[in-house]
């Protein structure tokens, strides 16, 4: 299958979830995340605000925004800035309907140290692909400090996803 048929594959299945699933997979994820040295360590994370269809990620970025710095991505044509994030009041809508803050962006991408990453798909050992802008194919070789992680729902995980040259592998996937 290539990717586009792989994307309404996933597609159908996370429609199938229901709103207790969803949460409850959302939590267990988090969970996982939170317990890990990973999290613990870092310092300055790059989240996502999910979509709907995504694995939520609005209740863990506001239960650590006072913590640790969190930042959110903002597309700007074919790039993304990393934005810090300072609760939902400061968000706006942005390209595909995603909420961004309206900050400034940050500069040094050297200090972002763990790196959440939504995806349409993974694989057990970090392969992913994404909604098809390469948006994080693009921005994640420039974070050279970042550990990247993967969340996803159980119904997104594959026994393998097409791999091109340009596709970036996270270092782990939490997915519940
Ligand atoms: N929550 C969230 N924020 C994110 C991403 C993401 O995947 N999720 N991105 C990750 O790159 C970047 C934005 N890229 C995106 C690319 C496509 C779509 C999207 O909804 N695409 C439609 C199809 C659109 C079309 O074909 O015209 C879809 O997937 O249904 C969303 C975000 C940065 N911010
Ligand atoms: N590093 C890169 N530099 C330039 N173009 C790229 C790069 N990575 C990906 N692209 C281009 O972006 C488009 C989408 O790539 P792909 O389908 O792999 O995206 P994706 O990983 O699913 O999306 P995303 O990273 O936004 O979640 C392709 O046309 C690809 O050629």
């Amino acid at each position: 299958m290539d990717k586009n048929e792989l994307r309404k594959v996933i597609q159908k299945r996370k429609k199938n979830l229901s709103k207790e699933e969803r949460i409850a997979s959302s939590m267990e994820v988090f969970k996982a995340l939170e317990a890990s040295p990973i999290f613990q360590n870092a310092t300055h994370l790059l989240c996502y605000w999910s979509l709907f269809d995504e694995l939520d990620t609005h209740y863990f970025v506001n239960k650590y925004c006072k913590n640790k710095s969190i930042y959110l991505p903002r597309v700007v044509g074919d790039e993304v800035e990393i934005v810090p994030y300072c609760g939902e009041a400061s968000m706006e809508k942005g390209a595909f309907g995603i909420m961004e803050p309206n900050g400034s962006a940050i500069s040094n991408y050297n200090e972002i140290d763990l790196v959440i990453v939504p995806g349409v798909a993974f694989t057990t050992d970090g392969y992913r692909m994404g909604r098809g802008g390469g948006y994080y194919d693009r921005l994640l070789p420039l974070l050279a400090n970042a550990t990247k992680v993967g969340v996803a729902y159980k119904c997104q995980m594959l026994n393998q996803v097409p791999i091109e040259p340009h596709d970036v592998k996270m270092d782990q996937v939490f997915w519940g």
